[in-house]
């Protein structure tokens, strides 16, 4: 008997839970979190809808989505810069949102942010000792000296560099500050909101690398958010999707890419270029151009929330909103009530709907 309650004569339904499913193991348990705004006019917005996902011990976990689909307010939230409205974030089992106090800074320690800009986010008046060391002063640690010039070195920086400041910098250098910083009490999370989008891309793959390099000998777990596919590929593990604040895919990064879940992602995907292939002859891309804006928060679509833009919708799409089910294998989730056929419908010759790019 497959299903106890079969037993009961009622309608047989695989029991499918709500919440991704957690492992004791997560150091990082986000369940249910929830932003609500108002915009500048007074109507009320939700950045933030019923977002779950874990974090294990040294995973990097990327997020993408388009500007305004809520990445940097769920960042935020873990970090209790933005109040959450409702929801949960357990760090190694104790909730951040329950916390006030010196319970709060204890716990906020584990988690260590890294913004988007390097020049806004350091102190143009304090020397890059100052600003290294800062965090070691607030939480009372000894031997700040020699722990900002072990940190400088993790970071691929002089030591000098301690009595300069960061004018004297480039734009990489000074995300390599910020990096230290972030660093300096050996947090148990990072979370890098945007931590290249704002330097030239050759300077950008140096910072992948040393965010990669320092993963591999901290064993740092991390939440990398980009609007970028292509830089979250580099990086994560697993990869989370957003659309207009829901979580509307979240998978191992291979699967992802090998076979999304979510026509948001084929989307996504189908506009990352692809190397011409070993011949030298460009490989043709299916893309797959999204109908129409961004929905107005304010006012969100009924049902599924990417119905106005899905090249594949149907009716039951207006009325239904899909949950974050799992999906094939490896634990990858999307919410979306077409998942089980988009392997085919993503591959299929050119739609109606859709436009084919080469
Ligand atoms: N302080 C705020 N007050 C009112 N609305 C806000 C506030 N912060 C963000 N929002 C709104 O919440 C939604 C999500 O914004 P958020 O900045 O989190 O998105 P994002 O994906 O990080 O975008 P971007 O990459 O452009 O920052 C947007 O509609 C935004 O206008």
């Amino acid at each position: 008997m497959p299903y106890p309650h079969a037993a009961a004569g009622g309608a047989v339904r695989p029991h499918r839970p709500l919440l991704e499913s957690r492992t004791v193991t997560a150091l990082l348990d986000v369940q249910d979190l929830v932003k609500d705004y108002r915009d500048a006019a007074g109507a009320p917005l939700r950045a933030v809808d019923g977002v779950s996902f874990t974090l294990a011990p040294g995973e990097v976990l990327g997020i993408v989505g388009e500007s305004g689909c809520g990445k940097s307010t769920l960042g935020r939230m873990l970090m209790r810069l933005v109040e959450p409205t409702s929801g949960r974030i357990l760090v190694d089992g104790s909730d951040l949102t329950k916390l006030g106090g010196r319970a709060l800074k204890r716990e906020r320690r584990q988690l260590q942010m890294v913004f988007q800009d390097p020049y806004g986010s350091l102190n143009p008046r304090h020397k890059v000792g100052t600003i290294i060391g800062e965090p070691l002063v607030i939480h009372g640690i000894p031997n700040r000296r020699e722990r900002v010039a072990e940190l400088l070195d993790l970071v691929g920086l002089p030591r000098e560099a301690v009595d300069r400041y960061p004018h004297e910098f480039s734009g990489g250098q000074r995300q390599r500050i910020a990096i230290a910083r972030a660093l300096a009490l050996e947090p148990k999370v990072i979370i890098a909101d945007e931590p290249v989008s704002a330097l030239d891309v050759s300077i950008q793959s140096q910072i992948i690398n040393l965010i990669t390099d320092l993963r591999a000998r901290l064993g740092l777990s991390m939440i990398f958010i980009s609007h970028d596919l292509s830089v979250i590929r580099h990086v994560s593990d697993r990869i989370g999707v957003m659309y207009l604040g829901r979580m509307v895919e979240i998978a191992p990064t291979a699967a992802l890419f090998a076979a999304p879940r979510h026509p948001y992602t084929g989307a996504l995907l189908s506009a990352i270029p692809r190397p011409p292939s070993r011949d030298g002859t460009p490989q043709r891309t299916r893309r797959i151009f999204l109908k129409g804006e961004l929905p107005d928060p304010t006012n969100p679509p009924p049902g599924c929330v990417f119905h106005t833009r899905c090249p594949v919708a149907v009716e039951r799409c207006r009325e239904i909103v899909p949950r974050l089910d799992p999906i094939g294998a490896d634990g990858q989730r999307a919410a979306c009530l077409r998942a089980d056929e988009m392997p085919g419908i993503l591959d299929a010759p050119t739609r109606p709907e859709t436009a084919v790019a080469t």
